[in-house]
């Protein structure tokens, strides 16, 4: 893991977005995925809200995409797996750049063919800890007529990144807006935010 930690803090200090094509194994992103799609079977995600937990408001006009938060307390080996590397992930990020992480949340997302996310920065008004965002997408064989690009908003330019099986992009929360094209197919993926403070 040690070349998708690298790879991401080298490209988020030379252009503010860490990427790596790498970053979650093949299996891991097969199992991941296929909890994804039982969880949606059983319908257990919920739809997501804009806002934060307690003042959640339902509207599909911004935000399409159902979610489920992961916990270790579902004792599910792939998620436990998952959060393993994310701790990894996590020391590794505060003992090469004093970057301060204390604590992290990460959910599935599911967005069904025809929904999007419009242009939003990751911040609550009332809860500002939120420090970096993390996107981890379980996707096989996307292609360029799927849609759903996510596309981030830097001064001059739109950067436009590709939900690939197995990649991720790492950013600072307060900084970027994003937005979820439009999906002409279902697609899956993991997102998640680094908490200081
Ligand atoms: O799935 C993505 O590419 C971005 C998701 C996102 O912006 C969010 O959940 O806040
Ligand atoms: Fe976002």
């Amino acid at each position: 893991m040690q070349k998708a930690y690298e790879d991401i803090v080298s490209t988020y200090i030379d252009k503010q977005v860490g990427v790596s094509q790498r970053f979650l194994s093949d299996s891991l992103a097969t199992a991941l995925r296929v909890n994804l799609i039982a969880l949606n079977s059983g319908n257990q995600l919920k739809e997501a809200g804009i806002g934060n937990r307690a003042k959640r408001t339902i509207d599909l006009s911004n935000r399409g995409d159902k979610i489920f938060w992961l916990d270790r307390s579902h004792k599910d080996v792939f998620e436990n797996q998952f959060l393993d590397q994310m701790d990894e992930f996590v020391s590794y990020l505060n003992r090469t750049c004093y970057t301060g992480i204390t604590a992290y949340e990460f959910h599935y997302a599911l967005y069904e063919k025809g929904t999007f996310y419009k242009r939003h920065l990751d911040q609550f008004q009332d809860n500002k800890s939120r420090a970096f965002t993390m996107i981890m997408y379980l996707n096989v064989d996307w292609k360029e007529e799927d849609g759903g690009n996510l596309c981030i908003y830097h001064e001059n330019h739109k950067q436009i990144i590709n939900p690939k099986n197995g990649s991720c992009v790492f950013f600072k929360s307060t900084d970027l807006e994003h937005e979820v094209l439009s999906c002409n197919q279902q697609r899956l993926s993991i997102t998640g935010w680094f908490k200081t403070g």
